[in-house]
């Protein structure tokens, strides 16, 4: 039986069921970390299933290995597929330039290596992600546990030297422990609240020792599919701006959100 989904779930779904358009049988196809990437992962386990779709999925976490796994599609190793041709992966941020900022699920390592190994990265949001301005949501930063805390003084420091607006860095945590990623690593989420030269802290910040990544995604993402809560969807493209606009109004049939868990 169908669910109602709130309008941000809609926006998600629907984000991610045009986005899996861009898909062709036979690709590998890097698959994203988060609820809006969970959608994606569904609706091509669905294709598999129902169209007897043939693609090869690279997942950037275990739990979305586990998803697609459980729906059906061959998952292999980024080594195993060498290179991609397409990734689709949802953010927490995006501006104009379809910059980004990822992490917010603790998995922008493995994401920033299959996004960067791949003919075209799609990235699917709702409508609340889009920002003048990158940094009102907290910029992940993924650190060796190793003298952490030396590292997150010393990306304070930097903070301070580049003017950065907000410099706070707070360690992520799992309850009463730090969070911890599938690399074995820990999180520095910083608040700047605006980030005035996304690149220069980008590389910054990843010349330091124990900075491993960080979840800013510059010149990366191609295309931008958005959705919004009435189930409309627009598709942005880095070189052509806006390219299709238009409604899926399937939402209460789709046996899809029998299943609505990440
Ligand atoms: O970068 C990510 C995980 O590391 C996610 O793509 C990002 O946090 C968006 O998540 P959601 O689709 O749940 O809003």
């Amino acid at each position: 039986m169908s669910q109602e989904l709130s309008p941000i779930d809609k926006a998600k779904f629907v984000a991610a069921k045009r986005a899996v358009d861009f898909v062709e049988d036979g690709m590998r196809v890097g698959l994203g970390t988060g609820s809006t990437a969970a959608w994606m992962v569904r609706c091509l386990g669905e294709l598999v299933r129902d169209d007897g779709l043939k693609i090869r999925g690279v997942p950037t976490s275990t739990r979305t290995a586990e998803l697609a796994r459980g729906v059906g599609i061959e998952v292999i190793t980024l080594d195993e597929a060498k290179w991609l041709d397409l990734t689709i992966d949802g953010a927490d941020e995006f501006d104009a330039d379809l910059n980004l900022i990822k992490g917010g699920g603790g998995a922008l390592l493995q994401e920033k290596i299959v996004a960067t190994a791949s003919d075209q990265m799609v990235v699917i949001a709702d409508i609340g992600k889009e920002v003048e301005t990158l940094g009102a949501f907290p910029l992940p930063v993924e650190v060796i546990p190793f003298g952490w805390q030396t590292t997150k003084s010393l990306i304070e420091e930097l903070l301070i030297s580049m003017d950065v607006l907000g410099r706070e860095a707070r360690l992520r945590m799992n309850g009463a422990s730090p969070f911890v990623t599938d690399e074995g690593n820990y999180i520095l989420d910083l608040h700047l609240g605006r980030i005035g030269n996304a690149q220069q802290l980008s590389l910054a910040m990843n010349q330091m020792p124990g900075v491993v990544e960080n979840g800013l995604f510059i010149d990366i993402c191609d295309v931008v599919v958005l959705g919004y809560g009435d189930g409309r969807v627009e598709t942005r493209d880095i070189n052509q701006g806006t390219v299709a606009e238009d409604r899926l109004d399937f939402l209460e049939s789709d046996n899809l959100f029998t299943d609505m868990s990440d």
